[in-house]
């Protein structure tokens, strides 16, 4: 299952719309019940609207109603393997933890998990009335 995530992370990197930093990244996001959902990033003119492969392959997800995750999978042209930023790390730690799969073109692959990516994490138990 992780070659799959990598070929299918690899694959739709090639659509990601980077006019502005030409830095493609690709993620592969595998859900609870086994579907496959692809994200890449998508920049635009007013750089900061822009959106990341991570953060887009998870809205993918919600908008078919998918919350449940098994493993991500994100590939980009790095020399060490890609590291998400701050604005995913919260995003990906909203859902639960799950494994994080941080690769890239020369195949390394560092494993993580959602939560390890996110230490003292911000979520929803710390807005529960005390
Ligand atoms: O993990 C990462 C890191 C960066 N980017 C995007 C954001 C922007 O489009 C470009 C350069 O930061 O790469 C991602 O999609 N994911
Ligand atoms: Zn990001």
């Amino acid at each position: 299952m992780i070659d799959t995530l990598y070929k299918k992370a690899l694959e739709v990197r090639e659509n990601a719309y980077v006019p502005y930093s030409d830095f493609r990244v690709g993620a592969a996001l595998l859900t609870e019940d086994g579907e496959i959902y692809l994200g890449a990033n998508v920049e635009n003119a007013s750089y900061s609207l822009s959106i990341c492969a991570e953060r887009n392959a998870i809205f993918k997800a919600n908008a078919d109603g998918k919350r449940k995750f098994k493993a991500l999978m994100v590939v980009a042209d790095t020399e060490r393997p890609i590291s998400p930023c701050g604005a995913c790390r919260q995003v990906m730690a909203e859902f639960g933890d799950y494994d994080v799969y941080l690769a890239n073109l020369k195949g390394d692959i560092k494993e993580a998990t959602s939560f390890e990516l996110l230490p003292y994490n911000f979520n929803k138990e710390d807005m529960d009335e005390k």
